[in-house]
């Protein structure tokens, strides 16, 4: 698992290995600024000779990295200029050594509104105006900076020479490739791109677009979730000569979400084996309360994905209307069923029948395609009361949860909700946008406060376990924001906790699993996938698992 830190965090972390440990500050910024430097160094000779690097530095210890980096390519004999933003007088100490060593080495330091005037711009913009320490949104002269650098960037404020940036492959944010020939600059952003907030992501009222991003000790949350996520390009992680212990530090001020964790490929051998002496019913029954009247794809496709991470009973319990056109399109899962009417006209008999499915049942979906006819708030009450197993709540599942509240007060901790981020919004009486503003802190609110787990969908989904602890999702494309896609992540979430993995494990190992599947389905175009083929490359990413392919 990957570590990543808020910027709090992070500066807390700083602060250990400076203050407690005694690392010195500027030890730990000479390392930094190599790591910048040695990438600037290879987008500059991709460039080929002429190349003209800026470093555009704020007053902080950012912008103090970026003064040593350009350091460090002037005496490797590149061109480079240092542009200054923020009153340097007023700088942190550490900018006032690197600025004073670059004057003596006669690298120029300009204000950073002399970007306008010279001649043939810059090929390599190293970006130091704001690191971990932005604490609020970005006005005045910063901003006005900020909007000449993104001009510069974007190559509208005309002072660049070459081709048009039509006829030339753009940064791609593909790692160790550059445009070898381009009016647009490549841009490094040193830690994070300035103006992205370092834990939640969001632009603090403008940002500078970064092909790279050359990040320190840990990444940060910021870069991993949208929009920080596309402003970051690809993120390398420089070690620095951070110790362990450093993670031990506290901010200054109490923060409940400074960490959260992101699953890489050897997290996969987190799947259990599948052992050799076992039958259909070691692996796990799971129960699929999903589909209503027209509406039976929802269900299949959880089923599926549930059958191809390893389940080994599946049923369906939905409306009588699909029972013919499920059995056809899985005939490998059971199919139970009720008539809405039914249900309206004897609640008692239908209670006792949802009980009978439960005890079956090992794990619960419940909600794909459910639809919103009255009789639903009776089947989502009376299985939230009868199961005494983890219960997958989607979609319908939690619509009707949003309309009928009292229904959260059957949550248990071993309830999983996996909501997009309207289904969020309903559930918490939250705007959308309110929502996508801090992923991490709308996961941990709901997660913490119901003690049940939460995973919100997005590009970059958020898990929050019931005590706090946050996942952050890196795999995935945008060929699986397509219908569908969701239903099919419920069923991996039910194969996986049928194979015996705990609730909070399943669920941010599946989604990680699911975007695997995607990025596998995506190697033929990303305007294709099906949610069917994202089932199927489920059950792919999982042969690669420890249990995925052998027996013991
Ligand atoms: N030894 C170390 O510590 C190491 C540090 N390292 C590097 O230091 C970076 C952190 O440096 P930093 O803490 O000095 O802050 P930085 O990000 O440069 O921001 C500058 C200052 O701007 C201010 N400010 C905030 N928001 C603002 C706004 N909207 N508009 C205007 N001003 C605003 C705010 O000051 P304030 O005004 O809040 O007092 C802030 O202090 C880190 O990302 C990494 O690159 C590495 O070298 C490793 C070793
Ligand atoms: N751009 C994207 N990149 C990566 N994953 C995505 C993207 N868009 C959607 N997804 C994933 O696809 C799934 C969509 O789920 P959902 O919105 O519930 O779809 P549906 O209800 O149609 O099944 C989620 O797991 C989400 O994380
Ligand atoms: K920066």
């Amino acid at each position: 698992m990957k570590t990543l830190l808020s910027g709090r965090k992070m500066k807390a972390a700083d602060a250990y290995a400076i203050e407690q440990i005694g690392i010195p500050s500027v030890v730990l910024m000479e390392r930094a600024a190599l790591a910048v430097a040695l990438r600037a160094e290879k987008a500059a000779d991709a460039f080929g000779p002429g190349c003209h690097i800026w470093a555009l530095c704020g007053a902080g210890n950012n912008g103090a990295d970026g003064v040593a980096a350009a350091r460090m390519l002037h005496l490797k004999g590149y061109r480079t200029t240092i542009f200054m933003a923020g009153r340097e007088e007023k700088g942190t100490q550490e900018l006032q050594l690197q600025l004073s060593i670059a004057r003596r080495l006669g690298i120029p330091v300009k204000t950073w509104e002399r970007m306008k005037e010279e001649p043939g711009g810059c090929q390599v913009l190293l970006d130091g105006l704001f690191g971990v320490g932005l604490s609020r949104e970005i006005e005045g002269e910063y901003k006005r900076c900020m909007e000449l650098a993104g001009e510069i960037l974007t190559g509208k404020n005309g002072i660049q020479e070459g081709p048009s940036s039509e006829s030339v492959p753009q940064g791609t944010g593909i790692y160790g490739k550059y445009p070898t020939t381009s009016s647009k600059p490549w841009c490094i952003a040193i830690d994070i791109p300035s103006g992205i907030h370092s834990g939640t992501g969001a632009v603090m009222e403008i940002a500078l677009q970064a092909d790279e991003t050359v990040t320190f000790g840990w990444e940060k949350m910021g870069t991993a979730v949208y929009p920080g996520r596309s402003f970051a390009g690809t993120v390398t992680v420089a070690d620095i000569g951070f110790p362990k212990e450093a993670l031990q530090a506290e901010p200054e001020e109490e923060e409940p979400i400074s960490i959260a964790y992101a699953c890489e490929k050897a997290d996969l051998m987190r799947v259990p084996e599948r052992k050799a002496y076992s039958n259909k019913g070691t692996f796990g029954r799971v129960l699929i309360a999903a589909g209503s009247k027209n509406m039976s794809g929802a269900a299949y496709l959880s089923a599926l994905g549930a059958y191809r991470s390893g389940a080994g009973l599946v049923k369906i319990l939905t409306v009588e209307e699909n029972r013919a056109v499920l059995q056809t399109l899985l005939p490998e899962a059971i199919i139970a069923s009720y008539t809405p009417e039914q249900l309206l006209g004897g609640r008692e008999d239908f209670k006792e029948m949802i009980e009978e499915q439960m005890k079956w049942a090992d794990v619960v979906v419940l909600g794909p395609g459910l639809g919103n006819e009255p009789y639903v708030e009776y089947l989502v009450e009376d299985i939230l009361t009868s199961a005494f197993v983890p219960v997958i709540i989607d979609a319908d599942g939690l619509n009707t949860i949003a309309s009928h509240p009292y229904l959260t007060s059957y949550y248990t901790e071993n309830i999983v909700i996996t909501p997009h981020l309207g289904e969020m919004a309903r559930l918490t009486g939250q705007k959308t946008e309110e929502i996508q503003a801090d992923l991490f802190g709308a996961a941990f609110s709901y997660a913490t406060h119901y003690g049940i787990t939460c995973v919100l969908k997005d590009a970059a989904t958020v898990t929050a376990g019931r005590e706090g602890a946050l996942y952050i999702n890196t795999s995935g494309t945008s060929a699986m924001a397509k219908a569908g896609s969701g239903d099919v992540l419920t069923g991996i979430l039910a194969g996986l906790m049928a194979l015996g993995l705990e609730e909070e494990e399943a669920a941010y190992l599946g989604v990680y699993i699911h975007g695997l599947a995607g990025e596998e389905v995506s190697k033929n175009g990303l305007h294709s996938l099906l949610a069917t083929e994202l089932a199927r490359a489920a059950g792919t990413v999982m042969a690669g698992t420890k249990g995925g392919n052998k027996t013991e």
